[in-house]
This record gives structure tokens, C-alpha cells and sequence, in this order.
């Protein structure tokens, strides 16, 4: 991340600062202070992901928002064109599909919503390398779907493929592969998408682009409702109430926004969350929207994988001691302290580890099949080897592999 020393201010951050001062009177000093600290790290941030939802790139008629789209297309090439990487997570498949198949509204069962998004997807990444083109900037399309988060080669894979087209001066253009993933391997949403890629890409920023200008105080329809300008910490909002209920158009509302900034801050990545016209100001660090600060420490992708994108396949069970050992942490889960596998899983799969009160203590990739687990478990590694031989013998879920449960929300 860039460092903050006041002496490095550009005229524009000195102007920015004399903006936020003149807002002191409204706000604590403190406050102001590290609002502006936290917008300051967005202006200089090097590499950015941008994520920006249906509700911002289509109409109420189903086609896409020629203008709104071309308007963020214009902001993120001027950035780039300062030298900062983007990466664009871009939601509006489905929406973009549902104008030229004549569906009149966004349609709910998932065969009607895979051949929407395949035909609107399309559209937006036609639309998408148009408008970027007209700056001589190359865009990349990658369609991820869940299973790309859950293995490691594939997310390795995934990663690969990003860094090069980013050395290579390609906005890479991310959606979900929706026309073909099932209910059940969906992200579902992508603001959680965004906050994943932001953490796989070791993003600088990112920047939520929305139909609303940040959090506010109460759903944003209730009259009187007010933007939070600055969140240091998700405990703060705790008592705010939000709903799931997106535009007619959008999924997850400001409940999915949420869940995608504790993931992005707790892995180091602080986020704004702003409306899709303000994408310049909120790039430059002004006050629009909501600046939620980064709060945890950047912690390896992987790591951050198996935590919040892993869809478990089945679970594990321990018994007291090795729930202690897993708990205690630098221990890697042995056959021996394993009671009872469930699920059907492969080698490699994420699962639960259960302590003996039934609590799920971490998460972790298994290194067996399991078929092969109930032979193995409660048997020490002395017993495996002498019997089944080597390879038997090794750990279940290897420490490096392993993630203490951290409650998903507030
Ligand atoms: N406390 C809140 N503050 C701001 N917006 C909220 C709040 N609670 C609910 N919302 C709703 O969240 C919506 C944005 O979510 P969504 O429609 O899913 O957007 P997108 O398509 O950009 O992902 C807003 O239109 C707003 O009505
Ligand atoms: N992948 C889906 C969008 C899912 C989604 O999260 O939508 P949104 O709430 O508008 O960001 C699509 O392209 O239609």
C-alpha cells in the first residue's frame, strides 16, 4: 500500500485535505483525520478492483445502460492512464439478457436465468472492449465460478491468468460464469466475487459502485436517512438497518455490499462504496460515499480462500485433544484425533472441523478421499504406517491448509 506522509501531497490531495477541512465543523476532528488517511490510501492506490452492479449498467427495459457504462469506462482508462492497474469485477448478465430475449423481468427460475446471462454476457463484454477500446486499452474476459475459489490449482490458475493480463495493460473484465454454474456452486452475488479478487490480486482499493451513495443510516427510501461517510470498524454499524432487498435488478442489496467489505478490510484492502456516477470522485479520495477502513492484516491468499470462498464438502470430527491442538494453532489435524468423517469428498476438498460440543473450530483442505478416511481415523500414525504403509501415514489437514472459524458476520 502507498504510505501516507502528509509532506508527499499532491495540489489535488492538498485541495482534497482544505475540502475535508471545511467539514470539520460537521464532523469530530479525529474523524475527519482518518477519513482522511483511509481516502488518501484510495487516490494513490497502484492497483485497484472495481466492482459495479446491475442496478448501475441497466435499465428498467432489460437492455443495458449505453451511457452509464461508457461513463465508468471513461473514469477507470483516465486512472489507468495514471499509471494504476484495474481490475473490474462487473455484474449485469442477467439483466443485459432479459431486453433482447423478451422477458419482460428478471426471471427466477436458473435454466430462464442461465440463458439470459449467456446472452447478456455477451452484450457487456461487446460492450465493454467498445468503450475501452476507444482508449486503446484491451480488455480480458474471466468468467469465474466457485470451484475455481475452492482448488488450489484452479485459484492459482486463476491468479496466473490475472497477473499476466494486468503486466500486459488488460483491464480484466470479471463476471460469474452464470450460464453454466448450478444453485449450488454460485458465488450467488459479487460483491463477494470483488472482495475475493481484491484480496487474490493484493489490490490496493476497491471500489463498490452501486445505485446508492454508500451505507446509510436506515434503508436509503426511509426519508431522513443519512450517509455514514466513514466505517473504522463493522461493530460500529452493528444497530443499522439494512435489507437484502436490492434494486429490481441487483442481488443481495446492501446486506451482500456488507459481507464483501468485512472480507476485503479484515484481509487488509480498504473499500468505498459509493454510486457509479461518483466512480472519479471516490478514485480520487473525495468525500463521496461510504470509506470503510482496512482492519485486518493481509493474510496469504490462500488462507483467505479456504476462510471465506470454500464451500466445505463434509466434515470432520475431533476429539478433545485434537480440537486443543487445532485450536491452539500451529498444530496440523493427525489421523489419530479424528472421530467420525461425514460427507463425500475428495482429496483436496475444503471441510469442517467439529469439536467434541459440536462447535465448528476451522476450516481445511483434507488430504484423503473419503473413502479412505474410516480406516484411518483414530489409528496413530505409528499404527498406519506399520500397517497400510507409507503415505497412510501423513497428516489429515495439513497446518498451512487449516483456518480457524471466524464468525462471518456481526
Ligand atoms: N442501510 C442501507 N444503506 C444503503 N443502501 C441500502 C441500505 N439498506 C438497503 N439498501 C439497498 O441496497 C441497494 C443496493 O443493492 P443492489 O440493488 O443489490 O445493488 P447492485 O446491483 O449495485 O449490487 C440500494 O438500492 C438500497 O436500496
Ligand atoms: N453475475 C450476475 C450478477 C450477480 C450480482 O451480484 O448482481 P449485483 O447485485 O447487481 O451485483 C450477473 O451478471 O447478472
Amino acid at each position: 500500500m502507498t504510505p501516507l506522509d502528509p509532506s508527499d501531497d499532491s495540489p489535488q490531495d492538498v485541495q482534497r485535505t482544505q475540502d475535508l477541512q471545511r467539514t470539520q465543523d460537521v464532523q469530530p476532528t479525529e474523524t475527519v483525520r482518518t477519513a482522511q488517511h483511509a481516502r488518501s490510501a484510495i487516490a494513490g492506490a497502484r492497483r485497484v478492483v472495481v466492482k459495479i452492479g446491475s442496478s448501475s449498467l441497466t435499465g428498467p427495459d432489460g437492455h443495458l445502460d449505453v451511457g452509464a457504462l461508457r461513463g465508468v469506462v471513461e473514469v477507470l482508462a483516465a486512472r489507468q492512464a495514471e499509471g494504476t492497474q484495474i481490475v473490474l469485477v462487473t455484474s449485469g448478465a442477467i439483466s443485459a439478457g432479459i431486453g433482447p430475449l423478451g422477458l419482460g423481468t428478471r426471471p427466477r427460475d436458473l435454466a430462464t436465468m442461465q440463458a439470459a446471462a449467456s446472452v447478456g454476457q455477451g452484450q457487456l463484454a461487446g460492450r465493454y472492449q467498445e468503450e475501452f477500446a476507444a482508449f486503446g486499452i484491451q480488455i480480458g474476459q474471466i468468467l469465474l465460478t466457485a470451484e475455481d475459489t475452492v482448488r488450489r490449482a484452479r485459484y492459482r490458475n486463476a491468479q496466473r491468468a490475472l497477473e499476466r493480463l494486468l503486466a500486459l495493460g488488460v483491464v480484466p473484465v470479471i463476471n460469474e460464469n452464470d450460464a453454466v454454474t448450478t444453485d449450488e456452486l454460485k458465488f450467488g452475488d459479487n460483491d463477494r466475487l470483488a472482495a475475493l479478487v481484491s484480496h487474490l490480486v493484493r489490490a490496493d482499493a476497491l471500489l463498490l459502485l452501486t445505485d446508492v451513495d454508500g451505507l446509510h443510516d436506515a434503508p436509503p427510501s426511509r426519508p431522513g436517512a443519512r450517509r455514514i461517510p466513514l466505517v473504522d470498524d463493522l461493530a460500529e454499524i452493528a444497530g443499522v438497518e439494512v435489507t437484502a432487498r436490492g434494486s429490481s435488478v441487483g442481488t443481495g442489496g446492501m446486506v451482500t455490499k456488507l459481507e464483501s467489505v468485512r472480507i476485503a478490510t479484515g484481509a487488509g484492502v480498504p473499500t468505498v462504496l459509493t454510486l457509479a456516477q461518483n466512480a472519479a470522485a471516490a478514485l480520487a479520495g473525495d468525500d463521496v460515499g461510504t470509506v470503510f477502513t482496512a482492519t485486518g492484516r493481509r493474510t496469504s491468499a490462500r488462507r483467505l480462500w479456504i476462510a471465506h470462498a470454500a464451500r466445505t464438502e463434509g466434515r470432520l470430527h475431533l476429539d478433545d485433544g485434537a480440537a486443543r491442538a487445532v485450536l491452539g494453532g500451529r498444530a496440523s489435524l493427525l489421523p489419530a484425533g479424528i472421530t467420525k468423517a461425514e460427507g463425500q469428498f475428495d482429496a483436496g476438498d475444503p471441510v469442517e472441523l467439529v469439536a467434541p460440543d459440536g462447535t465448528v473450530v476451522a476450516r481445511g483442505l483434507v488430504a484423503f478421499d473419503s473413502g479412505d478416511l474410516p480406516a484411518l481415523v483414530g489409528r496413530s500414525t505409528y499404527a498406519l504406517r506399520e500397517e497400510l504403509g507409507e503415505g497412510y501415514d501423513r497428516v489429515v489437514v495439513h497446518r498451512d491448509d487449516l483456518v480457524l472459524d471466524r464468525p462471518m458476520s456481526s
